[in-house]
């Protein structure tokens, strides 16, 4: 039996449309097309397949108003942030039209054989199951690389961004990729379960929370199939006495509070040594408090509406067990609609939820400390590994950090952010495998080693 999907506006809560899921027989036709689809892909040679690009990009670049503005509607953020998304995606695009060929042309290996070499197969129809938060980018980067090297994809979106996912199908479309290339399934999570037990699917990319990467990583265990799971974050961001404040105060509110604090690699655990601590309050408050709210089509906007109205009382909860335990609310804490005011908790400490879980909206947690021992230590009390934000001038110290740093990322001044040219993952609960860079291309393709006597 079908379900009916709803497509909401967040900012006034608005329905925006309504969608039937698939009927099973839509997904057994979608994975045979797949099938079909990547017999003929995998033997395009690979220069053509990354001329698709090319045409992909104009396609992105025509519609960019559109698409940003569809972002917004389905899931609320600022139409800036919005139109930057599909730049990024742009960016993406146009690195893989760059490297993509370098990147799996073959790599000769020297032994006692004639030649030897490692040959890199695309391994068939990869199943992608991707988050609201950022509707374009998460699927783009998966599919880019994935279908560029000979792989055919299927998507199941999150079903507040339905919209997005039959734009993101009809843009490959749009630039000529062969009908059956990608696809989008409009699927319940029964049906997935079967979609991924198929034998069709060889291996599932999955962006989402813990639960989900268990749950999606024991179906395709059972299948012995591979799965990349890019989970959810936990990120210290940590401030040292010599921070330059006056420089990267923008950078470290952004590092929190863009997309609403909707994301994985946001700046969750503010912590922050004694000698600075006073100082940075100040910074830090007046701007998170100078943040322009409103409209999320209004270009002035900075931060909007959150996606959902269940996931602002996921965030009022976890306030209020923090301060149950002894947190103070500094600013904000204030729901209007779907809207949460940027809020900032102090005397945040392990055992509240504002510091050992993921807090999936605009709430900056800080710790105070006494020396960058404890800034160090506490930082690193966290089940989750994406990644790790300092703050500091000392760069000569800070390069001692490398080696104990645990997540999949360390930056210095800056926030963690994704970069098509950089790997993308992390550790412990936040997953495994690696999205973008060469890295990202080479997590579904076979490493065929070849050998000539
Ligand atoms: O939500 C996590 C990913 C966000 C990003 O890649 O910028």
């Amino acid at each position: 039996m079908s379900k009916k999907i709803k497509t909401i506006y967040p900012f006034t809560n608005e329905i925006l449309k309504e969608y039937n899921s698939f009927s099973d027989e839509e997904i057994q036709n979608a994975l045979r097309n797949s099938e079909e689809s990547f017999v003929v892909w995998k033997d395009e040679s690979v220069d053509i397949r990354v001329n698709f690009l090319e045409k992909l990009g104009e396609v992105l670049e025509d519609q960019k108003q559109e698409m940003a503005t569809l972002i917004t509607k389905e899931m609320g953020k600022p139409i800036q942030e919005s139109i930057a998304e599909i730049e990024k995606c742009i960016w993406l695009i146009d690195f893989y039209h760059q490297n993509a060929e370098d990147f799996i042309a073959d790599d000769l290996i020297d032994t006692e054989a004639q030649e030897s070499f490692i040959s890199y197969d695309p391994l068939g129809c990869i199943l992608a199951i991707m988050p609201w938060n950022y509707p374009f980018w998460q699927v783009m980067r998966f599919a880019v690389p994935t279908l560029t090297a000979g792989n055919t994809a299927l998507l199941k979106h999150a079903n507040n961004v339905t919209g997005c996912a039959l734009a993101i199908e009809k843009l490959f479309l749009d630039a000529g990729y062969p009908k059956g290339c990608f696809q989008t399934l409009l699927a319940t999570h029964e049906q997935i379960e079967t979609v991924i037990e198929d034998d069709i699917v060889k291996a599932v990319s999955l962006t989402g929370s813990e639960k989900a990467g268990k749950s999606i990583a024991e179906i395709a265990g059972r299948n012995l199939k591979k799965t990349v799971l890019e989970l959810g974050g936990n990120n210290a961001c940590i401030i040292l006495e010599d921070a330059d404040l006056d420089t990267y105060i923008d950078t470290i509110v952004k590092a929190r509070m863009q997309n609403a604090g909707q994301s994985c690699i946001a700046a969750k655990r503010f912590i922050v040594v004694e000698g600075i601590y006073e100082k940075f309050i100040e910074k830090f408050k007046n701007t998170v408090e100078s943040l322009q709210s409103g409209n999320p089509l209004e270009k002035e906007t900075e931060i909007a509406t959150m996606a959902r109205e269940d996931l602002v009382e996921t965030v009022m909860k976890q306030i209020e067990g923090s301060v149950e335990k002894g947190a103070n609310i500094l600013t904000g804490n204030k729901k209007d609609g779907n809207f949460f005011a940027p809020t900032i908790l102090t005397d945040v400490k392990p055992e509240m939820p504002v510091f050992d879980e993921e807090v999936f909206g605009p709430v900056a947690a800080v710790c105070k400390v006494k020396n960058e021992k404890e800034a160090y230590e506490l930082a690193s009390k966290s089940r989750f590994g994406l990644g790790t934000m300092l703050f500091t001038e000392d760069i000569d110290a800070a390069r001692m950090q490398i080696s104990q740093i645990a997540d999949g990322a360390f930056f210095i001044n800056e926030m963690v952010k994704s970069d098509p040219r950089l790997p993308f993952g992390g550790t412990k609960a936040s997953g495994y495998g690696r999205e973008l860079s060469k890295e990202g291309m080479m997590e579904f393709v076979n490493k065929k080693t070849v050998y000539i006597k």
